[in-house]
């Protein structure tokens, strides 16, 4: 059982706070129990994202061989027989008929010691929205890459979405990220075609703001299954390092680490999702989401932001299981009564009623700028994307940007070079250039956006324009 949940055994009455955090530090002291981490899996689309979650799922025991079979006679009455694994994922018709991920899913496995909250995040651009939705609550990310000829051209091309993918997980706060290549069975395990990429990839990431030592690269073959849990005689990985293992995606994950988690600080709980639930552990108005700070426990009562309605906790559901507590890290779902269904929205945050998160209508934001097809000038109306949350805000004043140097221009983004490094400083610019950094107040209408200037997690923002994610930034002030 994952070390942020309490067992089944506990009391219907839950423990106290302090009781519980007490039980929850032990436990994590003497590394009892497998460390929670929350994962988004990205890339452009098409680059196999869904097959290797599938394959991920099927090979750590989640999806059952006679599920999978389902799957594989399923798909292939339609013609489809090479997404079987992604349709452990794109369970929707519509998904499954048009072959893409249009949705974030959610799917759990274990690796030894690691126990992994999954979230498939779509390719597609038309869906940026979800990709940030689920990227805001990971932890780590898995960037898949088709190496295929043409195919990892046209993902890191300037229309694909590798680039765009990288960029903001950056901007999320994602600090380790994984590259499985993917599809190395099109080159016949060619090791110059997975060191081209990864040469090529490096030196993004490093522009990108990534720090070189906390991102790894494995290839692999998702379909096949070949270097996904397991190495197999038909791929030649193996020969690439004379002899030595090249780990497997499945040994890669096993070693990222956590971040801390901030257990102690009030409740934070926004809502990716909300609905009427009929599980073996609960029934009634469901609302899931990602402890971001505090713990949550069977019998709270929680006040929902915005809004001021106030909820019981009934019951609590983790990886499928019913758990009488969680804490920051894990993703829930709470079971809730006394509350109608219309005062809770994806976006909306569980807060203890004493210590409610505020809603800011203004804030100044720390921005970088991408490569925006459109000008950022005083008065342009953008949508804000904070968690799940997506709303129109405007741009009230440009106070000073950094101009990209020169000198940086080059890096492979082509769109966002080294924030903050020697740059020209420009008090009231007319205009946000591509790759600055600025300061800009922005206005959202009321009741506005939970955000914390103190808590990084609540602080990122992202601004979108006509469909193109055009910065991304922390608030550091908020009214
Ligand atoms: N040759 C080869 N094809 C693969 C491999 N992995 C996946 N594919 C194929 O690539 C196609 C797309 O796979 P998906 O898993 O749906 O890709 P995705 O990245 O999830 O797609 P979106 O979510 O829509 O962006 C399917 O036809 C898969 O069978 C692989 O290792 N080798």
């Amino acid at each position: 059982m994952a070390s942020s949940v309490g067992s089944l055994s506990a009391p219907a009455k839950p423990a106290s706070h302090e009781k519980i955090l007490e039980e929850w530090k032990q436990r994590n002291a003497t590394q009892d129990g497998k460390k929670d981490i929350s994962v988004v899996v990205v890339g452009h689309v098409d680059a196999g994202k869904s097959t290797l979650m599938g394959r991920i799922l099927h090979d750590t025991g989640m999806l059952s061989d006679r599920e999978h079979n389902t799957n594989a006679r399923a798909s292939a009455r339609l013609g489809k027989g090479s997404f079987a694994y992604a349709w452990a994922l794109d369970a929707s018709e519509e998904e499954r008929e048009r072959g893409i991920t249009m949705s974030t899913a959610h799917a759990h496995f274990n690796t030894t010691h690691r126990a992994y909250t999954v979230l498939d995040a779509p390719g597609h651009r038309d869906f940026v929205p979800s990709m940030i939705s689920g990227a805001a609550q990971a932890d780590v990310a898995i960037l898949v890459i088709d190496a295929k000829d043409g195919a990892f051209e046209a993902g890191f091309g300037p229309r694909g979405q590798t680039r765009e993918h990288v960029l903001l997980l950056r901007a999320l706060g994602v600090r380790d990220v994984v590259v499985v290549i993917n599809k190395m069975d099109a080159f016949d395990f060619s090791p110059q075609r997975y060191y081209q990429i990864v040469d090529e990839l490096k030196p993004f990431f490093e522009t990108a703001g990534f720090d070189l030592k906390r991102i790894q690269f494995v290839p692999c073959a998702a379909h096949a299954g070949l270097n996904v849990s397991a190495q197999s005689e038909d791929c030649h990985f193996a020969d690439w390092t004379d002899g030595k293992k090249i780990p497997t995606v499945l040994d890669v994950l096993d070693t990222l680490e956590p971040p801390a988690r901030d257990v102690d600080a009030p409740l934070r709980m926004p809502l990716t999702n909300v609905f009427r639930g009929q599980t073996a552990i609960a029934s009634g108005i469901a609302a899931a989401g990602r402890v971001v700070s505090g713990l949550i426990a069977t019998g709270d009562r929680l006040r929902v932001v915005p809004g001021d309605e106030v909820a019981t906790v009934r019951a609590l559901e983790q990886d499928s299981e019913s758990v009488p507590w969680a804490v920051a890290g894990a993703s829930v779902t709470a079971y809730l009564s006394g509350i109608d269904e219309i005062h809770l929205a994806v976006g909306s945050v569980l807060c203890p009623p004493s210590q409610p998160i505020a809603l800011s209508t203004n804030l100044l934001v720390q921005l970088l700028v991408f490569d925006p097809t459109y000008p950022i000038l005083a008065g342009s109306v953008l949508s804000l994307h904070h968690h799940s949350l997506d709303l129109p805000c405007t741009i009230v004043d440009l106070v000073s940007t950094i101009e990209k140097p020169s000198s940086t221009a080059t890096g492979a983004s082509g769109s966002t070079a080294a924030a903050g490094s020697a740059g020209k400083k420009k008090r009231k610019p007319r205009v946000l250039g591509k790759g600055a950094t600025a300061l800009v107040r922005i206005s959202v209408q009321s009741p506005g956006v939970p955000v914390e200037v103190n808590r990084k997690d609540l602080a990122r923002v992202l601004l979108r324009l006509q469909g193109e994610t055009v910065a991304a930034g922390v608030v550091v002030e908020s009214s």
